[in-house]
């Protein structure tokens, strides 16, 4: 898969998929095949166009973005489900203010597009006025096809990459993999921790995951990560560790099970497979090590099936 992040020269042709993608849930999955089977009915590669950073980042910054997914996550997605080529476009106020016709004759056509792929809710250009009947008119006048896809549903519910923020805020663990078609998943390097964890006889890996990235609920969840091309069950506290703290900001900590050896200034994926029970103040180190003895036996016998 190729990324590029210059307006192409050549202007290969390609069916292009739009939108923001994050989550790469099964909503998307469904656009990008649709895209794959368009595109090998033409003849040519499917590509994606991708503002980076996200619109909302720039559109509304005072909100504080909570993104699913990291840019290199998705390009891993796109590349697994057979996306030939990423457009990586910079996204400005002066972008955000394109107005739909421009945005077509600026952006998409430069970019050899043959058809368009869109979703029932797809909006762009100034003030997201541009709507799939839009750039449908717009396909007829400047050359190319649409397709808007309907609406994706898991039973009754739109999929969407909001609901699924919200799923993973209120701890929904189930729900969240139902929407994304995969357990969801939180990226980040290994820091140095209070050096408690070795203490209690539960090391843990602290993990700092870039700035726009969803932190689920607080609570304990049962995990697992790829070490070193090895599968490692674990379990994850994410929280402010009140055993020990009165004001703490929220940490994000894994014991794995099988594992000894360094991993700080490593870059881990943490795929959550069920949340356990909600963090809680405890009367001291021995009731925390009775509650984590529990908890890993319940953790163990989540994930044993996953071997
Ligand atoms: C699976 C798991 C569950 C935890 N649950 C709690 C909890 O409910 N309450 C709490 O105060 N601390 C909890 N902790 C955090 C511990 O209090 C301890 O501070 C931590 O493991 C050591 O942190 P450190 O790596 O920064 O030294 C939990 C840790 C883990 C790994
Ligand atoms: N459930 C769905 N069914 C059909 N198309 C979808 C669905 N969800 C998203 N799409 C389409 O996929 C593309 C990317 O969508 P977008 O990034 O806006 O995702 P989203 O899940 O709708 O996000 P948000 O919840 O933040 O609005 C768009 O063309 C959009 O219309």
């Amino acid at each position: 898969m190729q990324v590029q992040t210059n307006m192409p020269t050549n202007k290969e042709p390609c069916v292009l998929a739009l939108g923001n993608f994050d989550g790469v849930h099964l909503g998307h999955r469904r656009l990008l095949e649709h895209g794959l089977r368009q595109a090998e009915r033409l003849g040519v590669g499917l590509s994606v166009l991708l503002f980076e950073p996200h619109p909302l980042k720039v559109l509304q910054p005072e909100r504080g973005i909570q993104l699913l997914t990291t840019n290199q996550e998705r390009l891993k997605y796109f590349e697994e489900i057979g996306v030939n080529t990423v457009f990586l476009i910079p996204f400005t106020r002066e972008m955000a203010n394109t107005t739909p016709e421009d945005f077509v004759v600026r952006i998409l056509m430069p970019l050899g597009v043959v058809r368009v792929v869109v979703g029932f809710n797809y909006s762009f250009g100034a003030h997201g006025k541009g709507s799939p009947e839009l750039i449908q008119l717009l396909g007829k006048q400047y050359g190319f096809g649409v397709s808007v896809l309907q609406a994706q549903m898991l039973e009754g519910r739109v999929i969407s990459s909001s609901s699924i923020r919200k799923a993973l805020l209120q701890g929904d663990i189930a729900l969240a993999s139902a929407l994304l078609g995969r357990s969801p998943s939180l990226s980040g390097t290994v820091i140095h921790g209070e050096e408690r964890g070795r203490l209690l006889g539960y090391p843990t890996a602290n993990l700092r995951s870039n700035e726009d990235i969803l932190i689920p609920k607080r609570g304990v969840y049962a995990v697992w990560a790829n070490i070193n091309g090895a599968f490692a069950a674990g379990m994850m506290n994410i929280g402010m560790k009140p055993t020990f703290h009165d004001m703490y900001g929220t940490s994000v900590e894994v014991n794995f099970f099988d594992f000894n050896g360094d991993l700080y200034g490593q870059e881990l994926t943490i795929h959550i497979e069920e949340r356990l029970r909600d963090e809680k103040k405890f009367d001291g180190i021995n009731e925390l090590l009775l509650q984590l003895k529990t908890d890993k036996i319940k953790a163990q016998s989540l994930l044993k099936g996953l071997l």
